[in-house]
């Protein structure tokens, strides 16, 4: 069966991995560690697998995965996905933040498929971000789309560079926003969002 568009690219790329590999195994060493007793054999290889999952996002086009399921539909009221776990890397650290995402927008004669909604915020976590970026991403990614009356995007989350290193502050967390359209100009429709997601 023909693979779809957004999962065309292989995520383990047999030379990648083994590159990778050969790096972790320098970086084991560096760190103090024997990459070749026996725990750790395998390690370097799983590490790298780990990060191509956990930045598989730079091989999807989150455009694509929003067009391959669009819907003429007259439904002109908040569709509204939240509470989608986000599980991205920090850029500066490559340390992970995780949390929630809420997105919602108002169709202007299109829909699209409520999963892909979460694909997309998935496409663009799966890559080194900062937490202000990929909001604003998910936000642009959806009014190109779908030219919808507006989009609203609420992300929370920790981050584990502020939390195990650093400053160490083990229960902050970082809310960030980002509107189109309606969502910009109406303050009742983002209140009623922001309603919706409390
Ligand atoms: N704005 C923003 N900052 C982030 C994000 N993730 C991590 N950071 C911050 O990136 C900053 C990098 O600052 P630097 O001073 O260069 O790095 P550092 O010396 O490791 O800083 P500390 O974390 O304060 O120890 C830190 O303040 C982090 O908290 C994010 O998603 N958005
Ligand atoms: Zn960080």
């Amino acid at each position: 069966m023909e693979k779809k568009l957004y999962e065309k690219q292989e995520i383990y790329d047999p030379a990648t991995i083994a590159e990778l590999s050969e790096h972790y195994a320098a970086i084991l060493r560096l760190l103090g560690e024997d990459p070749t007793r026996e725990g750790l054999l395998k390690t370097p290889e799983r590490v790298a697998k780990a990060m191509a999952f956990m930045t598989k996002g730079y091989a999807e086009d989150p455009r694509d995965i929003l067009l391959s399921a669009m819907f003429r539909e007259e439904y002109r009221q908040m569709v509204l996905v939240r509470d989608i776990e986000v599980y991205s890397l920090c850029e500066h650290h490559m340390l992970p933040f995780y949390g929630k995402a809420h997105v919602a927008y108002i169709p202007d004669g299109y829909i699209t498929g409520l999963s892909k909604v979460a694909r997309v915020v998935e496409c663009f976590a799966r890559r080194l971000q900062v937490q202000e970026r990929l909001t604003v991403q998910i936000r642009d990614c959806i009014h190109e789309a779908l030219h919808p009356l507006g989009v609203a995007v609420v992300i929370e989350a920790s981050h584990m560079c502020m939390q195990m290193r650093g400053v160490e502050k083990q229960e902050s967390s970082t809310t960030t926003s980002a509107f189109t359209g309606i969502f910009l100009r109406d303050h009742r429709t983002r209140e009623e969002f922001m309603e919706l997601i409390r």
